[in-house]
This record gives structure tokens, sequence and C-alpha cells, in this order.
């Protein structure tokens, strides 16, 4: 019988097994089944397919996808903006359409684009809206916390995108809310006013708040989340902590080599054929493991004289996975990735 070494083991994409059970008493959000279409008869477009989803109570959980995925028509629906075609959904155990009012006093929305009144300044706008909202933080407060205090008495329309976007950021949570929504919050944002956002949201998840945002960012769903869902046309197609879905994915190394014979000699080690892909010139494997795979390539090219031009050699990142996924459209829908770091199914 064959045994092949497991490190030379071809790398499998993470299997669906379930993740950990997330009880309706520990959901902040409980998706099932959701569809939005827009338009009626032949103009219809299902922009959100079936989508279940879950959002564990003090979590960060990020919604990730391509441009058109769906994530601001899930979001939409999560937050009451807009009815759902189909499906289930509850926030804080509430429907966010029949339950609104307590919903909207419970929950920090921030939306891709805000509208406020150019000559108010920023101090004036918070307190405005700090008007409409129960039990408002103090001014001078959400002022410290998005770092406001040099345009605090400039007129909004003076500001920044980025100065905007902390405004924008301020009233989202002048409510303490127990649920925050962020649609691409720091978008438009400098690296500095990055960061400061990332720290107002760990901050608010420490302080027992859950967190659901969409971001274009994946060094940003990387430091700041707990559990991250990718979505392609309306579906979430994998799931799970960061370095869940990324231990579920291959690791690459690639070269060019005029060595005919290389490759087979890999192969005869053990290295499953269906491990090796070829880009142009350049050979591509595909492996579980990087590093005994790398160090035997290296051992036999030196036994072989071979030369490795170009050689490359990286391990998965979340930004390989949500590109191998985002061109895969053959995709199954839905992979759990719920392995501990390094392990690979
Ligand atoms: N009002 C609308 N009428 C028709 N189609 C719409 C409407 N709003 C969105 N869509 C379509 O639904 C799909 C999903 O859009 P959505 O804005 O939810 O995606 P997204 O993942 O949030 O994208 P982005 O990252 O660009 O914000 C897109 O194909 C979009 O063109």
């Amino acid at each position: 019988m064959s045994t092949t070494p497991p490190h030379l083991n071809a790398a499998s994409t993470a299997t669906s097994a379930p993740s950990a059970a997330v009880t309706a008493v520990d959901a902040a959000v409980e998706i099932s089944g959701l569809r939005r279409v827009y338009g009626t008869g032949s103009d219809a477009f299902e922009a959100v397919r079936g989508l279940d989803l879950t959002v564990a109570r003090g979590t960060v959980h990020a919604l990730l996808g391509v441009n058109g995925a769906g994530k601001t028509s899930t979001l939409e629906v999560v937050e009451g903006l807009a009815p759902a075609t189909a499906g289930t959904v509850r926030v804080l155990g509430l429907d966010p359409v029949a339950d609104r009012a307590e919903v909207r006093r419970r929950t920090g929305v921030l939306l891709q684009h805000s509208g406020f009144v150019g000559d108010l300044t920023v101090r004036e706008t918070l307190k405005m809206w700090g008007a409409t909202v129960t039990g408002a933080r103090p001014v001078d407060e959400l002022i410290a916390m998005l770092r406001l205090e040099k345009v605090a008495d400039t007129r909004m329309r003076g500001l920044s995108g980025g100065e905007h976007r902390r405004v924008d950021l301020a009233c989202t949570l002048s409510g303490h809310p127990e649920l925050v929504m962020l649609d691409e919050p720091t978008t438009g944002l400098d690296p500095e006013s990055r960061r400061a956002v990332w720290d107002l949201v760990r901050d608010l998840r420490d302080g027992g708040a859950t967190v659901l945002l969409t971001t274009h960012y994946l060094e940003e769903a990387e430091v700041l989340a707990d559990q991250v869902s990718i979505m392609r046309a309306g579906q979430v197609v994998r799931e799970g902590t960061v370095a869940g879905v990324v231990a579920g994915h291959p690791s690459e190394i690639s070269f060019v080599t005029t060595d005919d014979g290389l490759v087979p000699a890999l192969v005869a080690a053990g290295l499953p054929a269906d491990a090796v892909g070829h880009d142009d010139d350049r050979t591509v494997l595909r492996v579980a493991d990087l590093q005994p795979v790398l160090t035997d390539l290296l051992l036999l090219a030196r036994q072989r004289d071979a030369r490795l031009d170009l050689l490359d050699a990286r391990t998965a990142t979340l930004e390989s996975v949500f590109l191998s996924l985002a061109a895969d459209a053959d995709a199954p829908a839905v992979q759990v990735a719920t392995t501990a770091p390094g392990a690979v199914r």
C-alpha cells in the first residue's frame, strides 16, 4: 500500500463541518434563508440568494465580498431599512421590521453614505443627533472618542472626507448601542485614523457590544474580526475565524525550471499529481504544508543540479483565499472553517 507522507498531501479546501453552535440566546443577529430581490418580472434581480448568517454576541464579525456580492443588501435588511423577500432575520432576538423602534434604540448603524446639514458645526450636528437618541453620550465624550477636537467648531461642509466619516461614526455610537453595524467604516480614512477606528471597534467589543461590519480592507478583517463570512453572488461561501479560513486553503510554491524531470521526480517521491499546476511557463504546486514540500523540492533540485528560477513560496493569507473564492465561480456554497490554526483538512 502506498504510504504518502502526510506533508505531500495536496491541500484540500475546508470542509463543511458545522461551526460551534451559537444558540439563539448568544446570537446578536440570526439570518436564515435570506433572499432579497430588486425589481419585478423580467427586471427582477436576486441580490441575496438564501443567505444564512449568525453573529455571536460580543464579537466582531466581518462580512467580506467583492463589489456587488450583496453585503449592503443584507445589512439593509438587518438594519430594518428594507424588507426581506424571503427568509427570517432576528436582531437581538427581535424582528427588525415589526420591532423597528426597539431595534433602532439598541443598535447603531453606519451607512456607506450619509447626509448632514452643511451649515451646522460638528458639535451642533452631534447635539442635534443626540436629541434623537435615547440616553445619548455627551457631545464632548463623542468628540474625544472620535478625535474630533480640532474640527469641533468647523461647519460640516468644511470637513475632509475622513473627518466627515468620523462624525458619521460618532452619531452611530451616540446611543451606547448593543449592536453596531458598520458598512465600510474606514473607507476614505488615512492610516492613522483607520487605526484609531480599529481601537474604537475593539473597545466597543471589550465593552460587550457586538460589531457587524463590511470592509474591502482584508487586513482590517484580519486584525479586527473574531469571525469572517465571505460572500459571493448573494451567498456566504466561506466562514470561520481568519485562522480557520486560511488554514483550509493551500500554500503555493512556484518556479520556472528547464529540468523536465524535476516535477515527475517530486511526484514519484509522493507529491500528488493534482497538486501540480502551470501558469504559463511557471510550475505551481498547491500544498497543505509548505515547509516539507519546499524542503523536498530544494533537495531534489540540488541532487539534479536543476535551477529554480523565480522561486516563490507563500502561505495562504486571507487575501489569497478571498481572491481565489472571488475568481472561482464554481466553488460550492457555504463551507465552514472551524479548524484550529495550522490544521489543514
Ligand atoms: N436598488 C437596486 N436595484 C437593483 N439592483 C440593485 C439595487 N441595489 C443593489 N443592487 C444590485 O444588487 C447587487 C448587490 O449589491 P450590494 O450593494 O448589496 O453589494 P455589496 O456587496 O454591498 O457591494 P459593494 O462592496 O460595492 O458595496 C449588485 O449587483 C447591485 O448592482
